[in-house]
C-alpha cells in the first residue's frame, strides 16, 4: 500500500515553478544559486579558519608554583620578555615606584639597623644602665649625620605604599592590614593587595599624567616626581651610607647579606634616583665603576629584580609577538608562594630555589628552606589530579647558591647527607637536581615527563634560552592535540 503510494506521488510532476523559464531567466538563476554558494562557502571557511585560530593561538596554560621568593613573578616576567617584548618595555615604567620602595626599605632597615645598636643599652655589658634610651657613641658622628639626613625616607616609604596601593597603608583584599613576619635579618617585602590590581593603578596613573588635561592626574603624576626629586636629592646620603665602613661592619657581625636579598637596589643607587631614570628589562649598559675608575658593561634587569610579593592568584595573557607561534595566547597564572596563600593552588609548574638550603621561611623561623621545597615538590608530585600535567622544574637562583658557596658556606653543614663531595656549584646543585628527580619519580601516581632546568632568572639571556625550550615543549604538545583531533 505504501509502495504503491510512494510510486504514485514520485510519478507526480511536482510544479517547479520554472516551468515558463526562459533560457535567459535559467542562466541567471544559475548565477545566482552559484554566488549564493560561493557566498556561503566563504562565510564557512572564514568561521572555520576562525575557530582554527581560537583554537590554535591557545598556546597552552601555565601554573607557577613554589614557595615564597623562589621567582615565579621574576620566571613570568622573563615570559613577557621573551615573548612580548614591546609590551613588556612599555610597562617597564609602572616598575619605577617599586624599585624605589625596593630602594628606600633597604636604606630605611639600614636606618634602623643602626638606630637600634646605637640606642639599646649593650646586652653584654650589665653595667649599662636601663632606663631612658640614649645615642651612645658605637654610632660614628658620620653615621649620625647621615641617619638624621635620612629621616625622611620613613614618610617617603609610606608615601611610595599609598601611591603604589592607591590606599594610605598595606591591606590585603578583605581590607586588613597584614602583618608581615619581622625578620630582623631582612629587609621587609612589599605587600600590596594584590598584584594585577597594583599594575592597574599604575598604568592608569601613568595614562593620566600622558593626559595631562586630567586634574587627578596633574595631582597623582606631580606625588610621583615629588617623591623621585626627593631620592634625587638624597642620592649622595644613600650611596654615602651604603659605603659607609660602620654599616658594613655592623651588617657583616649581624651576618645580614643584603645584596642577597630581594629587591637589592643600593649598589645602583646614582642610576635609579637619577630624575630621568626609566626601569630597564635585560639591556646592557656601561657604568662608571667608582671603585677602579673602569667603565664596566653591565646587564641591567631592573624590572627583573624589582621586587612586590605576590598575594592570591593572578592571571597573565601574552601575546607573542613573534616567531613561529606569533599571535598565540599564553595564560600563565602566578600565585603567592608563601604558606598562607598556598590553598589557592590548583594546577602545576613548579620553581625551587637551590639557594635557601642555609635559610629559614619568613612565615616560619622553624622551617628550612629547602625543606619546605622539598616536601612542596613531593605534595605536587604525588597529586593525583596533577597525574597527567607535565611538569617544568626551575631548580633556581644559581648565582645565589654560587656566591654562598664561594663565601665559605659549607653545604654539608646544613645537607649532611651530602658527603665526600667538594663544596662547589656544579656538584652541590646537580646533587639537588637528582634529589627533586628521585622524589618526581617516587611520587607521581604515573609515568610522567619531567623537563627540568638549574636557573638564574634574572639572567635574561640564559632564561630566554630555556623559555625557547619550554615553548617547544608546549608547541610540541599542542601539534599533538591538533593530530588527534
Ligand atoms: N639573584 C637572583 N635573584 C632572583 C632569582 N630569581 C628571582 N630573584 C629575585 O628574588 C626575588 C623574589 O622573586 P619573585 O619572583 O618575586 O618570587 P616569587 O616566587 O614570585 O615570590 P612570592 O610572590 O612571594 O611567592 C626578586 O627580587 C627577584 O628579583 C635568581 O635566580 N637570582
Ligand atoms: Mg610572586
Amino acid at each position: 500500500m505504501l509502495v504503491t503510494k510512494k510510486k504514485s506521488l514520485s510519478a507526480i510532476a511536482w510544479p517547479s515553478g520554472r516551468g515558463n523559464e526562459t533560457d535567459e531567466e535559467r542562466k541567471a538563476r544559475k548565477l545566482r544559486q552559484r554566488e549564493a554558494k560561493r557566498v556561503n562557502d566563504a562565510i564557512n571557511k572564514e568561521l572555520e579558519a576562525e575557530r582554527q585560530k581560537i583554537h590554535k593561538n591557545k598556546a597552552g596554560k601555565i601554573l607557577l608554583l613554589g614557595q615564597a621568593e623562589s621567582g615565579k613573578s621574576t620566571v613570568l616576567k622573563n615570559f613577557q620578555l621573551h615573548l612580548a617584548p614591546r609590551a613588556f618595555e612599555l610597562e617597564a615604567d609602572i616598575w619605577r615606584p617599586v624599585i624605589h620602595l625596593n630602594l628606600v626599605r633597604s636604606v630605611n632597615f639600614i636606618v634602623n639597623l643602626a638606630m637600634s645598636r646605637g640606642q639599646l643599652p649593650r646586652q653584654d655589658n650589665p653595667k649599662v644602665p636601663r632606663g631612658p634610651r640614649k645615642l651612645s657613641s658605637s654610632l660614628t658622628p658620620e653615621l649620625r649625620k647621615l641617619t638624621l639626613r635620612l629621616a625622611p625616607l620613613r614618610q617617603l616609604e609610606e608615601h611610595l605604599i599609598q601611591i603604589l596601593s592607591g590606599r594610605p597603608q598595606v591591606v590585603n583584599d578583605s581590607g586588613v592590614t597584614i602583618a608581615q613576619p619581622y625578620v630582623p635579618t631582612k629587609a621587609p617585602d612589599i605587600t600590596l593587595s594584590a598584584g594585577t590590581q597594583w599594575r592597574k593603578t599604575m598604568t592608569v596613573q601613568r595614562q593620566h599624567s600622558i593626559d595631562s588635561m586630567s586634574s587627578t592626574a596633574s595631582r597623582e603624576s606631580s606625588e610621583v616626581v615629588q617623591c623621585r626629586r626627593m631620592l634625587t636629592a638624597l642620592s649622595n646620603d644613600i650611596e654615602a651610607l651604603w659605603a659607609n665602613r660602620s654599616v658594613q661592619e655592623m651588617l657583616k657581625t649581624a651576618e645580614i647579606t643584603l645584596h642577597e636579598q630581594p629587591g637589592f637596589f643600593l649598589d645602583q643607587v646614582k642610576r635609579v634616583t637619577s630624575e630621568n631614570f626609566r626601569p630597564r628589562p635585560g639591556e646592557s649598559l656601561e657604568l662608571n665603576n667608582r671603585v677602579n675608575s673602569r667603565f664596566d658593561i653591565i646587564t641591567v634587569d631592573d624590572v627583573l629584580k624589582a621586587r612586590v610579593n605576590t598575594l592570591g592568584p593572578e592571571e597573565h595573557t601574552i601575546v607573542a609577538e613573534s616567531g613561529s607561534d606569533k599571535a598565540k595566547h599564553y595564560t600563565i597564572y602566578d600565585v603567592g608562594g608563601s604558606r598562607s596563600q598556598r590553598n589557592a593552588w590548583a594546577q602545576f609548574f613548579d620553581d625551587a630555589p637551590m639557594s635557601g638550603f642555609n635559610q629559614v621561611l619568613d612565615e616560619d623561623t622553624n622551617v628550612n628552606r629547602l625543606t619546605d621545597s622539598l616536601r612542596l615538590w613531593q605534595s605536587i608530585c604525588s597529586n593525583r589530579i596533577l597525574a597527567g600535567v607535565e611538569f617544568v622544574l626551575f631548580l633556581n637562583k644559581l648565582d645565589i647558591l654560587e656566591s654562598k658557596l664561594k663565601s665559605g658556606v659549607q653545604f654539608s653543614e646544613f645537607v649532611t647527607s651530602y658527603t665526600n663531595k667538594p663544596n662547589e656549584t656544579e656538584p652541590v646543585s646537580k646533587y639537588l637536581l637528582d634529589v627533586f628527580i628521585r622524589i618526581h619519580k617516587q611520587y607521581s601516581p604515573k609515568r610522567r615527563k619531567l623537563h627540568s632546568y638549574l636557573t638564574c632568572a634574572v639572567d635574561t639571556k640564559a632564561t630566554a634560552d630555556i623559555i625557547t625550550k619550554i615553548q617547544d615543549v608546549i608547541l610540541l604538545k599542542i601539534l599533538a592535540r591538533v593530530n588527534l583531533v
